[in-house]
């Protein structure tokens, strides 16, 4: 199982403003690169919060990659993930649309009814952890469906976990050249973040795109 986190940030490290509204940070060819790198994985994950404040639709639009995707024998489009313990993503959400297979990880504790109608999308949902989602019992969940390649596009609050937990292998992030500020605005890693001891990553590459910078880490 490999774990790629692709995200874009401002200098000052910020996801999005505070108003926590999709901001776009890329240009047109680092969204081009992240098209690429969903089309290299088995699936494309986010938190429920990204769900709720971008909902994004997390498919591939450019035919070539469909096309590529489909020569090795893949499916045509990777499999959507969020991670959502209290199932709360809106069943009209674009990432339960039928552009795409989607699998929403809940927690024991999800409210019924709402798994019952995200479940109606025709999404899978699956259940792992007691009160929030457990990613290692999630992450063999999904690999135990052929989903081992798994890009994370985020947002904060899931990164953070993914490192607190182990679990990056990879780690892409696009610096954008503008500064967002504000102190509540997401950041790469938010969570509680950590003391005394903190994930160090071996910087492997670094290139300019746009009118910004891709740095590479192995974690
Ligand atoms: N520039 C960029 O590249 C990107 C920017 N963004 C921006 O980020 C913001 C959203 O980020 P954020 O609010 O942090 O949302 P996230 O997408 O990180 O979702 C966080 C939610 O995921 C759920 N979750 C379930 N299991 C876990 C777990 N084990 N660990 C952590 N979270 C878990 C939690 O809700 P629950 O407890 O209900 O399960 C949590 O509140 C938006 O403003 C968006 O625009 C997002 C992605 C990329
Ligand atoms: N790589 C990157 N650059 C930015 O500037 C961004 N704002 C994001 N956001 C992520 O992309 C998702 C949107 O996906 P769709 O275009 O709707 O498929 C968004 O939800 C964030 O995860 N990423």
């Amino acid at each position: 199982m490999t774990i790629h986190v692709n995200a874009a940030t401002s200098v000052d490290g910020k996801l999005a403003s505070r108003r926590r509204e999709q901001l776009a940070i890329s240009g047109p060819a680092d969204f081009a690169r992240v098209d690429r790198v969903r089309a290299a994985n088995d699936a494309v994950m986010v938190g429920v919060g990204t769900v709720l404040a971008d909902d994004p639709s997390l498919t591939l639009d450019d035919p070539e990659l469909v096309a590529t995707r489909e020569e090795r024998g893949a499916p045509p489009q990777p499999t959507r993930v969020v991670a959502d313990s209290n199932a709360r993503t809106p069943p009209d959400a674009r990432v339960l649309d039928d552009a795409a297979p989607t699998v929403v990880l809940v927690a024991a504790g999800a409210p019924d009814e709402r798994v019952a109608a995200i479940e109606n999308t025709g999404a899978t949902v699956l259940a792992a952890g007691d009160e929030r989602v457990d990613l290692p019992m999630a992450f063999e969940g999904i690999a135990a469906r052929g989903l081992v390649d798994v890009m994370v596009e985020g947002g904060g609050e899931l990164i953070f976990s993914l490192f607190d937990a182990g679990l990056v292998d990879e780690l892409t992030v696009y610096v954008g050249s503008t500064i967002v500020g504000g102190r509540t605005a997401p950041t790469l890693a938010d969570g509680e973040g950590f003391v005394d001891e903190y994930p160090t990553l071996d910087l492997v590459d670094v290139e300019r795109i746009d009118d910004g910078v891709l740095l590479r880490y192995d974690c």
